[in-house]
């Protein structure tokens, strides 16, 4: 589907999607767990609908209705994983999450996995899996590509080392199955761990569904065994990292208010707020988020724990004045699309000037974009931040391939028109 979009400052107020991240992990841990959980305020999303779907395969019963709100879900799991008569195929999509967190879980559940998916997925890496599975009782088949991709055996207690310059979402991954084994374990990363807070967002998740969990410093994790997850009821934050395409939309727009974040939060993209306030933009944090028109100023911007927030700051930098140098953004690529190398072509086309290098961006802020044709390369990111940079764009802007937001925010075209959007589907 391509989009056309006529140039319009957005205002409003919108109610921003659930935590996908956080959403993969309730739903996970209330299906380790024994016994009825409810798990509210879920926002309906490919990337979700995929966790759920292998889950009820592992064997969880996942009820899901609706929760008053648009795309909102409630969720009913009754937990308990156990092992089916015949191997299962499970169907990943997209979401590097779900392979990388399920992966394991799939070992505990006691299946004999394949493991398949779609657009880049297969591409994106599991190398630190390979080499830890290497060393214990875990059996594995892969193809050339990554996927399909089968597992089976047994996760043995112990050292676990791995890299955690790659993806911290192994991290999250080993600590969702380990504490369910007969020993306790310790997990060590062999580098600096980036995306830091994806980890401590597991770890506060394990908490609450009554998992114990020593962090002994960023990248070091003690983990007993034999415990059990706790059923209960849950709610999901609000989403900072889409919040953040809404608050950045307020500062090269008019004015945009976002409500159902929280304050307290583990999510690092929060960190979108810090940096609009030091780019100089209007930002005002009470019980909602208020971003106001205003000229930002560019900075050096370290990605390392807030990968997803990268495309979106690539746009706001484009229009900033000076330069903006974004760093530590060299696992950006591995995404569902090079996200380095696409927003530069992309927001490129548009008129702005992005430039690549290996590990980050540098951005020279122009005055106005252009507008034209651009792509989203099958990814919801993209897309989502093209969209908000059409804002300040002269001509029309088309976007191809713009239903790729389904990933994670099936709504945000019907929010971007709320907004005051002017969206025409082409041809
Ligand atoms: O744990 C998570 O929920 C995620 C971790 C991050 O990945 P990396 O750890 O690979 O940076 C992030 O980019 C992804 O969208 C979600
Ligand atoms: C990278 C993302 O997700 P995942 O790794 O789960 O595919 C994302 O949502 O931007």
């Amino acid at each position: 589907m391509n989009l056309v979009l006529t140039p319009k400052k957005l205002t409003g107020t919108i109610t921003v999607p659930s935590s996908k991240s956080q959403g993969h992990r309730e739903l996970i841990c209330a299906a380790l767990a024994q016994g009825e959980s409810i798990v509210e305020n879920i926002t309906a999303s490919e990337d979700i609908a995929a966790t759920c779907r292998i889950l009820r395969q592992m064997g969880a019963a996942i009820q899901e209705i609706p929760d008053g709100k648009s795309n909102r879900m409630k969720y009913y799991v009754h937990g308990g994983l156990h092992k089916q008569e015949t191997p299962l195929t499970v169907h990943c999509g997209e979401s590097g999450s779900t392979l990388r967190f399920l992966i394991p879980v799939g070992l505990i559940s006691g299946n004999t996995v394949t493991y398949i998916g779609s657009g880049r997925l297969a591409e994106r890496p599991l190398q630190p899996y390979y080499d830890v599975f290497d060393k214990c009782d875990v059996h594995y088949e892969r193809q050339e590509k990554g996927l399909p991709l089968q597992v089976f055996g047994g996760l043995t207690p112990g050292r676990y080392a791995l890299p955690g310059n790659i993806s911290s979402q192994f991290f999250t991954g080993l600590l969702l199955a380990l504490p369910l084994i007969q020993g306790d374990s310790l997990l060590c990363s062999t580098t600096t761990l980036e995306s830091a807070s994806y980890v401590d967002m597991t770890l506060a998740c394990l908490k609450k569904h009554g998992i114990a969990t020593e962090k002994k410093e960023n990248g070091i994790y003690f983990i007993p065994g034999q415990q059990h997850f706790q059923a209960g009821n849950y709610m999901t934050e609000g989403d900072y990292s889409q919040a953040a395409f809404w608050l950045a939309a307020g500062i090269i727009g008019k004015k945009i208010c976002c409500q159902g974040l929280q304050s307290e939060t583990c999510q690092g993209d929060k960190a979108i707020i810090s940096i609009i306030r030091r780019m100089g933009g209007s930002i005002h944090t009470e019980d909602s988020i208020i971003t106001t028109a205003s000229k930002l100023q560019g900075m050096v911007i370290d990605a390392a724990d807030c990968p997803d927030l990268v495309p979106i700051l690539t746009v706001l930098a484009s229009v900033s004045r000076g330069i903006t140098h974004i760093i530590h953004a060299g696992r950006v690529r591995l995404k569902e699309c090079d996200r380095l190398h696409a927003m530069a072509v992309e927001l490129n086309k548009l008129g702005a000037d992005v430039r690549e290098e290996p590990e980050g961006l540098l951005i020279r802020g122009v005055d106005h974009l252009r507008g034209g044709r651009v792509n989203a390369w099958g990814d919801h990111r993209i897309a989502m931040s093209l969209a908000i940079a059409a804002q300040c764009c002269n001509d029309k802007v088309i976007v191809e391939g713009a239903e790729c937001v389904r990933k994670s925010y099936p709504g945000f075209w019907s929010d971007y028109a709320e907004l005051g959007g002017i969206i025409e589907k082409e041809g």
